[in-house]
């Protein structure tokens, strides 16, 4: 029968009255979600609604992210290595999936874009106070970075909070040294308003925990997962390069930088540089630094 009508009928006990009942459009405040797109282009361009749609599922999944890095610092604060491998793991898919979304916007032409970027102003991605959070959260912290937040104390609050706050790197680095191993002095009482800078003296830890993975298993599968978290916000950032150098070229960016080579040398910044640099030297003989 459904077969033949190519419809499927209501079960009975299907609801239909939300008067006094929370429905799917209220718990999620659809209402708002779907009025907040509000293109600038007059008259409308097409494309402008993808361009802010892009951006928008970005942020919100970006806020996301900055939720479960929370919970990831938090988690290793307590030595719950396992709580924040699973946050860790939630985190890598996000990332997949907004690097993967990169294609949608790839459908946007030079000539379409053209179309519309002027009605852009000054606005730019680079004003993401959210983008900034996760970065500091990471460890890659950048006072300077809050300025352009100037006229929005919101943002600068949330920013100059995440600033003064542990990155999940200092506070996987305070793990490292209740578990015993010989972290110097001056990586556990940094000023953590700073980037955090490669120390040799991290190389050689992780040395002992990637040449002794049965002994520190969690340590090393831990190691692991921040390596993949690094590589996936790299992705990122390079097909975020790629997309801005085949829609502007080497046009400046309408937030004032020189726009592509800026965005280059983001991909030089590094969040966890002694897990990268323990690579060189594993399975090579120690050398002696006297
Ligand atoms: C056609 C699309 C896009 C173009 C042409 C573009 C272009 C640019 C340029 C030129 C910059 C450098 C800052 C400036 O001078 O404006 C920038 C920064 C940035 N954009 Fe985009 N962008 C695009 C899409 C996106 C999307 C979809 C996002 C997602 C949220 C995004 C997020 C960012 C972020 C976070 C920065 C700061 C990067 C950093 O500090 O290294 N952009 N973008
Ligand atoms: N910076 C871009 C403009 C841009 O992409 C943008 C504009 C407003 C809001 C978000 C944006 N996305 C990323 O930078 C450009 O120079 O064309």
């Amino acid at each position: 029968m459904t077969v033949k009508k190519n419809t499927r009928s209501l079960e009975s006990g299907i609801e239909t009255d939300f008067r006094d009942k929370m429905s799917y459009g209220s718990y999620l405040a659809l209402d708002e979600l779907l009025s907040a797109q509000h293109p600038v282009s007059v008259p409308e361009h097409h494309d402008e609604m993808l361009f802010i749609i892009q951006h928008q599922t970005s942020e919100l999944w970006l806020k996301l992210v900055l939720h479960e890095l929370r919970t990831v610092r938090l988690s290793l604060q307590q030595d719950d290595l396992r709580m924040a491998m699973k946050c860790i793991a939630r985190i890598k898919h996000i990332q997949r999936s907004l690097t993967e979304q990169w294609s949608v916007l790839a459908t946007l032409t030079p000539t379409e874009y053209a179309q519309f970027r002027g009605d852009l102003g000054a606005s730019s991605g680079f004003q993401s106070y959210q983008y900034r959070a996760v970065e500091f959260l990471l460890g890659n912290k950048n006072a300077g970075m809050i300025k352009v937040f100037r006229g929005d104390p919101e943002a600068q609050e949330l920013l100059s909070s995440v600033l003064a706050e542990t990155s999940i790197y200092d506070e996987f680095i305070r793990l490292l040294a209740r578990r015993g191993f010989p972290v110097p002095a001056e990586l556990l009482d940094r000023d953590v308003t700073k980037a955090h800078v490669f120390s040799q003296d991290l190389v050689e830890i992780y040395r002992i925990v990637y040449e002794n993975t049965e002994d520190y298993w969690d340590l090393y599968e831990a190691c692991e997962e921040l390596v993949d978290l690094e590589d996936n916000f790299q992705l990122w950032r390079f097909r975020h390069m790629k997309t801005v150098l085949r829609t502007i070229g080497m046009k400046t960016g309408t937030g004032g930088s020189s726009g592509v080579g800026f965005l280059q040398r983001a991909l030089e910044l590094t969040f966890f540089p002694e897990l990268f640099a323990v690579r060189t030297e594993i399975g090579q003989p120690q050398v002696d630094p006297k």
